[in-house]
């Protein structure tokens, strides 16, 4: 069988499952991964043979596409700010909002760096809270490299993951292993300057509306929150930001769509002063906070 064989064979299948212009991306992905080839280099090279082992590679990887697996999965790898990440079924597969999250942060982060209002970017203390595959703390840290970042989760299997990519990426991470949501563990993480955290913002009640393959593939613990109660994560973070954020730090986080006012309040009433910010496509996503007695951000 040619590249360009494996390719169509692929593609076609695919077209069972998703969209034509989907099931062309997907199975360039999958060619890039099983050849090592850019497309580029497939097309130069497209009538020659594909190695049998890669041909039993590929057809493992379509069985598992099949059963409607993410891509992610399937071949253990996520692109977030420009790198790859290595994922399994522990941690969530890294979505492109975050990525602006992550922006939100370093722009902030530099400012503070550069300015030198308060803390300079030697002592800058970063936290991430439930940080899965480690994608925001990775990514803050190759940012801000002078940065100190932590990053805690109560999924033994996400740290595991997120330690293998801060090793891989070469940014060194605090991981701490902590039930956020119990405040008698808090005392296990450092005052920091800036808390980052896309908590887990689904109620069970919102199941009947997901993609099936986000619902069987993707951990429960990262998507949905305990009780129905979606802005118990929030809560958390603005109590321990109480107690944990230096003078004049700032709390960022990722918000369900249509949770982006009540999250504000949510924090307004705890004393911070709270903004909330679109997404690319628009949607209410992000929000900052700053304890509202300090407000100069
Ligand atoms: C929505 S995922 C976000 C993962 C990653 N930060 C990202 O943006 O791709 C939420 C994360 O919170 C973790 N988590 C859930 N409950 C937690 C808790 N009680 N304490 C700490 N982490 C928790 C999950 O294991 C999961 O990794």
């Amino acid at each position: 069988m040619t590249f360009y064989e494996a390719q169509q064979q692929l593609q076609k299948a695919l077209t069972e499952l998703y969209d034509d212009r989907e099931a062309a991306n997907i199975a360039d992905w999958v060619m890039e991964h099983v050849t090592g080839l850019r497309k580029i280099d497939r097309i130069i090279h497209k009538q020659s043979p594909l190695a049998p082992e890669k041909v039993n590679l590929l057809q493992e990887y379509t069985r598992q596409l099949l059963t409607h697996k993410p891509v992610q999965y399937v071949l253990h790898e996520a692109w977030f700010c420009g790198m790859p990440f290595y994922v399994d079924e522990n941690v969530l597969i890294p979505r492109p909002e975050t990525e602006e999250l992550v922006e939100w942060v370093s722009a902030i982060g530099n400012r503070h760096s550069v300015d030198g209002k308060r803390q300079t970017a030697e002592t800058l203390r970063i936290l991430d809270v439930g940080t899965g595959s480690g994608c925001i703390p990775v990514s803050l840290k190759k940012k801000l490299p002078q940065a100190e970042v932590y990053a805690c989760d109560v999924s033994e299997g996400a740290l595991a993951v997120a330690a293998r990519n801060a090793a891989a990426q070469e940014t060194p991470v605090n991981f701490i292993k902590i039930d956020f949501l119990d405040a008698g563990s808090w005392s296990l993480l450092p005052e920091v300057d800036i808390i980052v955290s896309n908590p887990p913002y689904i109620p069970q009640s919102d199941k009947n509306t997901m993609f099936q393959n986000v619902l069987a593939h993707e951990p429960h613990l990262a998507l949905f929150v305990p009780d129905n109660d979606a802005l118990v994560f929030y809560d958390a973070i603005a109590r321990f930001a109480q107690s944990n954020l230096v003078s004049q730090g700032c709390v960022f986080v990722e918000i369900h769509e249509e949770l982006g006012q009540k999250t504000k309040e949510l924090f307004e009433g705890k004393g911070f002063y709270a903004e909330v910010k679109k997404d690319f496509q628009g949607k209410d996503r992000m929000v900052k906070a700053v304890l509202s007695s300090q407000f100069s951000v």
